[in-house]
This record gives structure tokens, C-alpha cells and sequence, in this order.
């Protein structure tokens, strides 16, 4: 298992720029050697934030990018809890990723067929891995410590079989959801968590030093190979006494 990097910014306005040039910089050498980018992205707060900053990029190239989606909400795509409509509004009409190269979550679909066919999708585009390796997942964290559509104590947490996975009793709504499962997650070569606001402090002190009890489904995320990055801003770190990275300004990861 790789180490984890704690990195602690002042505020999420000096976090966002260093996230869009660590997914650039993981982009470049992606494909360089492999000929593509393929980057799993997450709903709730991170959309804001890689819809302001990756556009802001220099010379941001999307061409040979391969975007999927960590979850979805079973809502149609104009509804504003839809995270590929959000991220189809907010960033895919402003960078120059191509359409075909978007896998987006038929969201129409029954739940446990829309987890089917999403889960045909990553394996087309993964042929020959048991499990998809995504060059680079970016997940949030809930204040309840979930990831993904994983939640605290849910049976979910164990599925070891599927890749992608349905839950139509989600406790945040709506309760309809799919989801990336642990060992997809945890297959990755790079995943970064982004955790913002004082909301998220309690959590992510239990998160990160640990706590009694259960682990958290976000303390669970240990790439098995990869890197594991945790950006986070002062009030979401405010109650952390591990040695975190707190770099300067223009810093890159
Ligand atoms: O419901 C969800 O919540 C998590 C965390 O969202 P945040 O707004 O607290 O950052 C998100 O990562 C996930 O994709 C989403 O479906």
C-alpha cells in the first residue's frame, strides 16, 4: 500500500488550484504511457470545484480523456441532484473532452439494470482487468464518513463480486443510487479525496486517526497499489492532531 498524503490548504480557494494541476499532472503522464486518461469523478461539492478550476487551466487538453462517475443518483439528468447533468452544465461544455468519451449512467434504467450496464461499460472500456484501474478517481466525503454511494454500515461496504453496485435504500437522498464498489476504488492508481468546510472535522479526525468501532466506508478506501491523496481545507482539518503537509502558495503535489 502506497502512503497517504494529508495535505492542509487555508481555505478551499488555495485547495482547488492545486487539485485541477495534480489531475493535469496525472493526466500527462497517463498518457504519455498508457495513451489515455481515465479519471472517475464524484458529485455533492467537488463539481463546483473542478468546474471552476480545470477550465482555468493553461492549455487544459481533455482529448484523450476517459471520464466515468465514482456514483449517480437515479434522478433524469436535468434534475439538480444528477451528477452527470451538473457536470454536463458546469464543466463538459467548457473543456474539450470528447462525448463518446464521457461514461455517463443510464439513469433511466430500473437500478439494478442501470449497476448492470454501467458495470458492461467500464468493462468495455477496461477490457481484460477483472477490475477496471482508473488512472485517477476524485471522491468526496460525506460528515457521516461515507464515500461513493457507500454508507456506514450498509451491506454494501463487504461486495467483493461486482464492480458497480445498486442501493435503493440510501439514508442520504435520493435513496436510489449506483456506485463504484471497494475493490474498484481501491484498484486505482491514484485517488484523491477533496473534504471541505467545519461540517466534515468531527469525521475526518475519526477518518484519518482512526476510531472504535466500525471504520468509516471513507477510512476504507486503501488503494491497494496506488497513491492516496486527502485534500483538505483549515475547518474540515481543525480537529486533526496527525502531521499533515501544509504546502505554500503555487505548490504542486
Ligand atoms: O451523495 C454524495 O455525497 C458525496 C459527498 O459529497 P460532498 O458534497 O459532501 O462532498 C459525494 O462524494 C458523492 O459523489 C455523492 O453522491
Amino acid at each position: 500500500m502506497a502512503a497517504r498524503r494529508v495535505v492542509v490548504f487555508p481555505s478551499s480557494a488555495e485547495l482547488g488550484p492545486v487539485l485541477a494541476e495534480l489531475v493535469s499532472s496525472r493526466a500527462g503522464k497517463a498518457i504519455a504511457s498508457r495513451g489515455r486518461f481515465t479519471l472517475g469523478l464524484s458529485g455533492g461539492s467537488l463539481v463546483s470545484m473542478l468546474s471552476k478550476e480545470l477550465p482555468a487551466l493553461p492549455n487544459l487538453d481533455c482529448s484523450k480523456w476517459v471520464v466515468g462517475f465514482c456514483d449517480e443518483r437515479l434522478v433524469p439528468s436535468n434534475d439538480p441532484e444528477s451528477t452527470y447533468g451538473l457536470y454536463k452544465n458546469q464543466l463538459f461544455t467548457k473543456i474539450n473532452i470528447p462525448e463518446t468519451a464521457i461514461l455517463s449512467i443510464d439513469s433511466s434504467l430500473p437500478v439494478n439494470e442501470c449497476a448492470e450496464d454501467y458495470a458492461r461499460k467500464l468493462k468495455e472500456v477496461f477490457p481484460g482487468n477483472d477490475k477496471p484501474v482508473f488512472d485517477m478517481l476524485l471522491l468526496g466525503m460525506g460528515p457521516d464518513g461515507h464515500t461513493c454511494s457507500l454508507f456506514p454500515g450498509h451491506p454494501l461496504l463487504e461486495e467483493t463480486a461486482r464492480i458497480v453496485a445498486p442501493i435503493s435504500d440510501s439514508p442520504k437522498p435520493p435513496p436510489q443510487r449506483v456506485t463504484m464498489t471497494l475493490p474498484v476504488v481501491n484498484s486505482a492508481r491514484c485517488v484523491v479525496f477533496v473534504s471541505t468546510g467545519g461540517s466534515k472535522a468531527p469525521v475526518l479526525k475519526e477518518v484519518l486517526e482512526g476510531r472504535e468501532g466500525p471504520a468509516f466506508p471513507a477510512a476504507r478506501v486503501l488503494p491497494t497499489e496506488g497513491e492516496l491523496f486527502w485534500l483538505i481545507d483549515g475547518p474540515a482539518a481543525a480537529d486533526l492532531t496527525i502531521t499533515v503537509e501544509k504546502p505554500g502558495s503555487g505548490a504542486r503535489l
